[in-house]
């Protein structure tokens, strides 16, 4: 499968070092680029592909410990953990700091990418360095399994201990298509959301079968006031429920100002209304609805203009963007300082992923929301026993390391499934698969309303 990068542990790797300390060195790291099955969920840029790319980390230490760790899975993300993968062997699991100069110096020249957007804008800035944080997010964890299992400690106590025994996580609605185009893409029992009645019927399900008590709607799929009355009819259905509606920064500032205005009265939040922190802030000014971001503030060199127009009240962190766990938990210090709420984002993922937010949420103090997931709409996963959310929250592991198992037989079809794309699905673009349906579809400029 994948790639393999091995070292053979010598006397030398390890001068000075504890007999002990040798188990933590890194023999082998694996890295397993996989397309896992996505539903045709909606969003302003187009729908999701039916299948996705996820790249999965394993690393081998001394003792035959193994440690996994998950992250994006497109082609430039694989161009940068490749590099790094090679480079890790020889290295302690332990060796967390390092893991982020060791990644400076191997993972490409920082001045490649600008500030260009990937996936039309949803993933906010794509600078060098949040790319390299995204592909170090990956292996951090794996390490942090590593060590964590060789110690009998979970992750979380690695992280400083647990606050609390179970995470929040909140309903991730989506307007959808019953089924992608053609023959041979992957199926569920979902059916269609395009209208009210349909996301009012989705979120019941969430509620009955997961317990979620709140409710976010993704939007800028259809003009705002259909997305109002989306959100209108969900605070019926659940009154008294918390209710987000982000249209990842399809709107104008005056578009976001009304739905403000309209919703005021039932929104917890209202997400990236408006694209840009500058627009953001204007928004800011003219409501006392909070508003939330994981599009202007994704890495840390844009806090400060965020925080001190006050565009955003809430940030909704991704580990994957910000580094990893420990740079998620510097955010949140961050935030709590300057009286910034803080939440969880998140992006098409599998147990892996899950399981690290699941950890990282539980050690820090100031989570004041009940987190994203995309999680209920993945059908494959990695992992040999799928999370399950009782009353819409999950359960810490103090298993060691995350508490979870790589299913390796799963791996190995998804890889194989990747093995076999012939590139369509291996990046992700919204677009271009809103065009199979519609072939002249074009990303739309923002602000789309
Ligand atoms: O909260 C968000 O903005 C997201 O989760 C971004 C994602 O890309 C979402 O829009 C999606 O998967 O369509
Ligand atoms: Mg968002």
């Amino acid at each position: 499968m994948g790639e393999r990068y091995s070292h053979t542990q010598t006397a030398a790797a390890n001068a000075g070092a504890p007999t002990d300390a040798g188990a933590l060195t890194v023999t082998e790291v694996r890295l397993t680029p996989i397309l896992i099955a996505d539903p045709p969920l909606l969003n302003t840029q187009g729908v999701h592909q039916p299948f996705t790319p996820r790249l999965i980390i394993e690393v081998v230490t001394a003792d035959g410990t193994v440690g996994v760790g998950e992250t994006y899975g497109d082609s430039r993300y694989l161009e940068l953990a490749a590099p790094l993968g090679k480079a890790l062997p020889g290295h302690a699991v332990s060796d967390l700091n390092g893991l982020f100069t060791l990644a400076e110096q191997v993972c490409g020249d920082p001045d490649d990418v600008s500030d260009s957007v990937d996936v039309g804008g949803l993933r906010g800035v794509q600078t060098a360095d949040k790319l390299r944080l995204s592909v170090i997010s990956g292996f951090e964890v794996a390490c942090l399994d590593a060590l964590g299992k060789i110690l009998g400690l979970p992750v979380h106590t690695l992280l400083g201990g647990k606050v609390r025994d179970t995470v929040e996580y909140s309903a991730y609605l989506f307007y959808r298509w019953a089924h992608h185009p053609g023959a041979d893409t992957p199926r569920d029992d979902w059916g269609a959301a395009l209208d009210p009645a349909g996301v009012v019927a989705q979120a019941r399900r969430f509620a009955d079968t997961y317990g979620f008590a709140s409710f976010k709607l993704k939007g800028g799929v259809f003009p705002p006031d259909e997305e109002i009355a989306a959100v209108r009819a969900l605070a019926e259905e659940f009154p008294g429920r918390p209710l987000r509606l982000d249209p990842n920064g399809a709107w104008s500032v005056e578009t976001s100002l009304r739905v403000a205005a309209e919703l005021g009265d039932i929104l917890e939040y209202l997400e990236d209304p408006a694209s840009t922190t500058a627009r953001m802030a204007e928004v800011a000014a003219g409501t006392e609805v909070p508003l939330a971001t994981n599009m202007c503030v994704t890495t840390f060199p844009e806090i400060r203009e965020a925080f001190a127009t006050g565009a955003v009240q809430v940030v909704l962190s991704d580990h994957h963007y910000w580094g990893g766990l420990r740079n998620t938990r510097e955010l949140a210090a961050i935030c709590r300082t300057f009286g910034v709420g803080l939440s969880m984002h998140s992006n098409t993922h599998l147990g892996i992923s899950l399981a690290a937010m699941t950890h990282v949420a539980a050690t820090v103090p100031n989570l004041d929301y009940a987190c994203d997931s995309h999680y209920p709409w993945q059908t494959d996963d990695v992992i040999t026993s799928r999370h399950v959310f009782t009353d819409g929250r999950l359960t810490v592991s103090d298993a060691p390391g995350l508490g979870v198992e790589l299913d390796r037989d799963a791996l190995k079809v998804l890889h194989q499934r990747w093995l076999d794309d012939d590139g369509t699905m291996r990046d992700r673009d919204d677009a271009a698969a809103m065009r199979v349906a519609d072939p002249g579809w074009q990303t739309p400029s923002v602000p789309r309303w």
